[in-house]
């Protein structure tokens, strides 16, 4: 089989890199989850033939026979309108011997001790290098979110298994860390504020900018449901050193973090003081240096990211014997916080051992399937230890979630209504756009005792209150 090079297009005018208008030969990305399958999804849509591998067979199955495998808002129109440009296939050896760019997004879950486990971006490191061919020319791109080293490492494997092999292949390396918000993948990838590549490599860099030109110029039309965002102006590319690129990414997630802690941390003032959250927290984000994003007070962080990135980060700083306080503190303030919400529950009942506590909202957020580090599950299981009788739902992940925690003793309910009539209160943990629209006078009049707590801050706490509703929100 022919081995492409990489391209040498004529520098683009304004981006002095490559032309908006070539794709390159063959895109590999291996891992199929939320970052694979999105950034693929998008990189096809783009123009580029895009292979995705990944090493669970039944998700690729269900790849190949047009299921989306997660929710994510406008996913699989996009996987459908690229099929042609898109093969699924759990052969990583096989699917990266034409390419000219390797994404690797596999996942880097916490271990015991709180550092990132490794082992699956090595193993694909391994793999590719088991693949590629004697003459190929390629860069591999480190998507995963990884800790100190880990580009180094990846470029140490394969060129370890490479000499092995007796294989000549020129391998370029680049660190290219991703920060799409679930629920709003898409758009993320297609509308970023910013794309990172650390690399010291020029060639790396170059083919880079290529894959991502469309998107640092703009220059695609949106797919339909993904509008392009009113007055945003054009991403930049932040071209640094591998090692920063691998930080600028934990401590984007840590400040975030930090950030709702922060604003968490007011909300208990104002509980104490009388002041409402929402107006400091709009106060404060008029001004441009503090911003208005993530002070909205609630139950806490979770999902697959921001707690174990937390803690990642701290390992990798307690590796060099130094201490990270500030964000130590986010996540002691986050798991307070759960507790707070427990109390404040027990304060309004009393007694929960024996209640009917109805929780809804199972994902770690709305427009996501993803359970993982999920406070409203964290919540259901602290309240189960507690004695209490738990009526579940959630939109999309009521089934996952089942399957997930099939010990857990409580009720899955499939409606609201079935959730709410005769239970003694309930805890919003999720405000997903379905739960804001319903008749919350006619719902909270079939309960048992009228007790609301409203861990988003999502429901009418005036009308609820007016109608005798014992409301609560989260410092307010
Ligand atoms: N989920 C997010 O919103 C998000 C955003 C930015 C960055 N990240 C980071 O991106 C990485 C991937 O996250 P994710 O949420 O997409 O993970 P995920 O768990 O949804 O998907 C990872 C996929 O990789 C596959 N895989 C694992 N090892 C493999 C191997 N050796 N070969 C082939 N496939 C393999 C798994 O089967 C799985 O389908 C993580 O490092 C994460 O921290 C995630
Ligand atoms: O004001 C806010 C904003 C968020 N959250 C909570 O914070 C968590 C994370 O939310 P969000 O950041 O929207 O979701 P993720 O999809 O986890 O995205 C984060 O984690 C990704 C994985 O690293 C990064 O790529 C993204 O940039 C980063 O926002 C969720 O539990 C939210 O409910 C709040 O409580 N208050």
């Amino acid at each position: 089989m022919n081995t492409p090079a990489l391209e040498r297009p004529t520098p683009h005018p304004r981006t002095g890199g490559a032309h908006p208008a070539a794709p390159l030969a063959q895109v590999t990305i291996i891992g199929s989850g939320y970052v694979g399958l999105n950034t693929g999804a998008v990189l096809a849509y783009l123009g580029h033939p895009v292979v995705m591998v990944d090493r669970d067979e039944q998700r690729v199955r269900d790849l190949q026979a047009g299921q989306p495998v997660i929710f994510e808002v406008g996913l699989p129109d996009l996987l459908s309108q690229t099929r042609a440009q898109t093969t699924f296939t759990t052969d990583l050896r096989a699917g990266v011997r034409d390419a000219q760019v390797i994404v690797i997004a596999v996942g880097t879950p916490p271990t015991a001790s709180g550092d990132a486990d490794t082992r699956a971006v090595e193993q694909a490191a391994q793999e590719i290098a088991e693949g590629l061919q004697d003459g190929q020319r390629c860069v591999v791109v480190v998507k995963s979110t990884v800790p100190i080293g880990t580009n180094r490492r990846v470029k140490s494997v394969i060129d370890r298994v490479l000499h092995a092999r007796g294989v000549q292949a020129q391998v370029h390396y680049a660190s290219n860390p991703e920060f799409l918000r679930e629920g709003m993948a898409l758009h993320d990838t297609l509308y970023p504020d910013r794309v990172v590549v650390g690399s010291d490599d020029p060639e790396a860099l170059r083919a880079l900018q290529q894959l991502y030109t469309p998107i640092l110029e703009q220059t695609f039309t949106p797919p339909p449901g993904l509008p392009r965002p009113d007055h945003k102006p054009l991403p930049t590319l932040m071209s640094t050193d591998a090692t920063s690129a691998e930080l600028v990414k934990y401590a984007s997630n840590a400040f975030l973090a930090v950030k709702i802690s922060f604003i968490n941390e007011v909300a208990g003032l104002c509980e104490k003081v009388g002041a409402d959250v929402s107006e400091v927290a709009r106060g404060m984000g008029m001004d441009i240096r503090i911003g208005a994003g993530f002070l909205q007070a609630g139950v806490g962080w979770g999902g697959s990211c921001f707690p174990k990135d937390v803690l990642a980060l701290q390992a990798v700083a307690a590796e060099y014997g130094y201490t990270l306080p500030i964000v130590q503190a986010a996540g002691e303030v986050n798991r307070r916080q759960r507790a707070h919400m427990l109390e404040r529950l027990q304060d309004a009942l009393k007694v929960l051992r024996g209640r009917q506590v109805a929780v809804l909202g199972l994902t770690f957020k709305p427009g996501t399937s993803d359970l993982r580090e999920s406070p409203g599950l964290d919540l259901i299981q602290q309240l189960l230890r507690r004695g209490a009788h738990v009526r579940a739902h959630d939109p999309v992940a009521l089934s996952g979630a089942q399957a997930l925690y099939p010990d857990l003793d409580l009720d899955w309910t499939p409606s609201v209504e079935a959730a709410l009539s005769g239970a003694d209160a309930v805890l919003l943990a999720t405000a997903w756009p379905e739960y804001l629209h319903l008749d919350w006078l006619d719902l909270t009049r079939r309960m048992r005792t009228r007790v609301v707590l409203d861990g988003r801050n999502a429901l009418p706490a005036e009308l609820l209150r007016q109608d005798g509703v014992a409301y609560m929100g989260v410092g307010r």
